[in-house]
């Protein structure tokens, strides 16, 4: 299997006046395959959503490298960017707020298309088309994020994730605001999707069963740092830190 994204030695230190400096992100590496859904676990504070903004590359890092499909991305701005979110797109916590809330949920999804030069009509069957693979029906495009649930406002965030046809889907705790009925429905079409479509995934989430369910491979975090690695059940069954064990213990007990 040929490496789609990998991290190396990627770090993001935080300064403030007056208090120590905090590694948020702590030399971390690794690599994702093409294909592979990485589940990256770890506590409140842990560093998660830090390492998924950098992987996303909505912040740059102190120090490491990161390279997709063996490219150098580390500082990549401007069309670079734009062109690497043509292949990785994702996913976040709160999907309400990710969308423009005077904006229709059809004009979110068809944004990047728009910004490519795709015609209105085009536009209107694939947006079309993604609600459809979302679990929505298409006459979603012309609702307000206000006026849909929190499960359904997650499906068109999906949807508009999957628009741009990406390789690599990062969801940071993308069913964590949902209750459990819903996060199980959610977790189901992710499933589905990586089946149909073969995307890779780094599955970002505080929940160990999730993650057992959805993942090939698991990194639990603590405290900026990869603490222990290895397939879900491998963690699960015979977790080698005591971290890992309370992370467990919180959710299987
Ligand atoms: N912009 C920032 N400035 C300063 N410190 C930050 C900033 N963002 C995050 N941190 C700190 O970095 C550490 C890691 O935070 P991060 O949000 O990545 O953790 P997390 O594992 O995603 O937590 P949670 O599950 O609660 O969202 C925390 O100690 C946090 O306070």
């Amino acid at each position: 299997m040929s490496i789609i994204l990998e991290a190396e030695h990627l770090t993001k230190i935080f300064r403030k006046k007056g208090s120590a400096p905090l590694k948020a992100v702590d030399d971390i590496s690794f690599q994702l395959k093409a294909g592979e859904t990485l589940g990256i676990v770890g506590e409140s504070g842990s560093g998660k959503s830090t390492l998924a903004k950098l992987l996303t590359r909505l912040t740059d890092p102190t120090s490491g490298t990161l390279k997709y499909e063996g490219k150098d991305i580390t500082m990549l701005k401007g069309n670079g960017l734009r062109e690497l979110y043509g292949n990785m797109q994702m996913v976040f916590q709160d999907p309400v707020s990710s969308f423009d809330p005077r904006r229709t949920l059809g004009d979110g999804i068809g944004e990047s298309l728009r910004n490519r030069g795709m015609k209105k009509e085009e536009i209107q069957k694939r947006v079309e088309e993604v609600l459809e693979q979302a679990g929505l029906d298409p006459r979603f495009a012309a609702r307000y994020p206000h006026e849909v649930s929190g499960g359904q406002c997650q499906r068109a965030a999906i949807a508009r994730a999957l628009a741009v046809e990406p390789k690599i889907l990062i969801c940071d705790e993308a069913t964590s605001a949902l209750d459990v009925t819903i996060q199980k429905q959610i977790m189901e079409l992710l499933q589905e999707l990586k089946e149909q479509h073969g995307l890779s995934f780094i599955f970002i989430c505080h929940n160990l069963a999730l993650v057992q369910m959805f993942c090939d491979r698991v990194l639990v975090l603590y405290e900026g740092r990869i603490v222990e690695s290895g397939t879900p059940d491998e963690i699960i069954q015979s977790p080698g830190e005591v971290y890992t064990k309370k992370l467990i213990e919180s959710v299987f007990e």
